[in-house]
Parts: structure tokens; sequence; C-alpha cells
């Protein structure tokens, strides 16, 4: 993936979108500068957000921003489309993932992410779960079966499968399949959580299930979502970013996103004027 180096959009106002880097947290995720062309097409322009641990950030905005695609390049996923070029940094913990010297496979095994529609791998409960911690080369059954039990604990699903840990993961329901898909990630013990519109596809009932998951994972994991629900964003986030056409134009708590935004765009978005 080409790094490119200028800085694009200098202009920009940034200082009030690092709401993070004032507090008394670690910061997990730095993106400094951050600027993304599909070909042609700004789709990232000038990004600055410090992201905290142990925090649900939310990312929110009309269909198009960005959202997606600044998400993606957390783990650097986005770099498997070609026409892809990326300029600026994107510090997690402290080191550039966009440095040629830094190894994708170590985000591999700290940020887990989960995606729209659930997206089991056609095999028993189980092996989907085990799946991660073998590929990691751990064979031994006594403590594959425990990484199992708890992953699917911690994902409030065991309950509803540890009596058919065996049986094909097609068999459940969307909603436990995507709580199948979170225990999954789990399994790899990982520092971030990436969800991207994670209960987009499930019913009511189901996304509130996930969305408590959420809230109690944000105590030993750092969450970044995306969603499209504003409802769901002020539930289960600490702090919110709105973008909008590829730059973030409001970064703070969610309380304060919701209730006194900085920005005319963001009311504007927020009370549904637009988007
Ligand atoms: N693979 C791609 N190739 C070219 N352009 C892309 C690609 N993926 C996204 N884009 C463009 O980048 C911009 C941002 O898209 P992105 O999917 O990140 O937005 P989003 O905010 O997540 O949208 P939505 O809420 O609809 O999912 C859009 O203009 C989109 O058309």
């Amino acid at each position: 993936m080409p790094v490119m180096t200028e800085k694009a959009n200098p202009n920009v106002k940034t200082d009030k979108l690092n709401a993070g880097t004032k507090e008394n947290k670690k910061v997990v995720y730095n993106t400094k500068d951050l600027n993304l062309w599909y070909g042609e097409g700004h789709a990232l322009k000038n990004i600055n957000l410090a992201i905290n641990e142990n925090e649900v950030t939310a990312i929110i905005g009309p269909s198009g921003c960005g959202k997606s695609t600044y998400i993606k390049t957390l783990n650097r996923m986005v770099e498997l489309v070609p026409s892809v070029k990326i300029s600026g940094e994107i510090l997690y913990r402290e080191r550039n993932i966009l440095d040629k010297s830094f190894k994708v496979e170590d985000l591999r095994t700290s940020v887990g992410m989960v995606f729209q529609k659930p997206n089991p791998f056609p095999k028993s409960i189980y092996e989907n779960v085990a799946y991660g911690p073998k590929i990691h080369g751990i064979r031994d059954k006594k403590i594959l079966d425990e990484i199992v039990e708890k992953s699917l604990r911690g994902a409030a699903i065991w309950d509803e499968v540890k009596d058919r840990l065996n049986q094909n993961a097609y068999g459940l329901s969307g909603g436990q399949q995507q709580r199948l898909c979170i225990a999954r990630c789990l399994a790899i013990e990982p520092d971030v959580i990436l969800m991207d519109e994670p209960t987009s596809a499930l019913d009511p009932i189901s996304t509130l299930k996930v969305e408590e998951l959420v809230q109690e994972l944000k105590e030993e994991f750092s969450i970044i979502i995306v969603t499209h629900n504003m409802q769901q964003a002020a539930r289960i986030s600490d702090k919110t970013a709105f973008f909008l056409n590829g730059e973030v134009i409001e970064f703070a708590e969610t309380d304060k996103i919701f209730s006194t935004p900085s920005d005319k765009r963001t009311e504007d978005y927020i009370t549904g004027r637009f988007g």
C-alpha cells in the first residue's frame, strides 16, 4: 500500500477533536492527519482522533461519510482495496501501523473485528471459537475447551449453546450467530474490538443483548463501533465522533454530542435534519 507523506487539508482545525488526550486515560489508537484516497476519491480527510482504552467509541454519520473506511484503516483491512493510498499516522499503542516495518500479523492477534452481517464459518459452534487459538498454535484439547467456554460465556451465549457445541453454527439464529462471532473475537484475547454496524441485521431483542454485551466488554477491551443508530450510540458509547464527507466534524463525550453539540452540522444530523 503506498504511504504518502504530504499532509492534505492543513486548514482543518483539529485541536477540539482530540478530546480523549486531555484525560488521564491511556490512548489505544491515535490517528494523526490521516488521509485516505480510493483512486481519486478522497474518503478520509485529515482525521485526528485519540481513542481511549476501556471505552466505547461510537462513529456516527450519514451514509458514505467514511465510517467503515476509518474503522478498516485501524486493522489495515482497507489496504485489500488496490487503489487505496494513505497518508498520516495511525498509532496503535504508540506504534505507527502504517510503517513499513510494522507487521500486519501483529494486529491480527490484538485487534478483532465484528461485521455488519454475522459471518460464522461453516463449521461447528466449537470450531468457530477454537479456530483462532488453533491458528495461534494451541493444540491442547483441555486448554481449547476452556477458551471456548470462557469466550462463549464472555459473549453471553454459553447457556444457549453449551449442549450443542458440535452442531453447525449456521443452525443458530442471526442474533446468536452475531454473539458467536463476538465469542470468536474474544477467543484470541484481543486488546481492541472493532464493530462495523454489528446490530443492523438483528432484531430488537438480539440488538439489546449485543448492546448490553458491549457495555460489559469495555471493562476489559477497547471498543470502536460504527453505528447508524443514534439511540444506540447514545445508549452505549462514552465518546462519539461525528463524520461528514470524510471529515470528523466533532469528537466529544457522547452526552455532550447528544445534548449540546458544538457544531451546527452535528446538531442537524442528530436531530434528523439530514442523513
Ligand atoms: N472499495 C472502494 N472503492 C472505491 N470507493 C470506495 C470503496 N469503499 C468505499 N468507497 C467510497 O468511500 C466513501 C466512504 O465510504 P464508507 O463505506 O467508508 O462510508 P460509510 O460512512 O461507512 O457508509 P455507510 O454508512 O453507507 O456504510 C464513499 O464515497 C464510498 O463510495
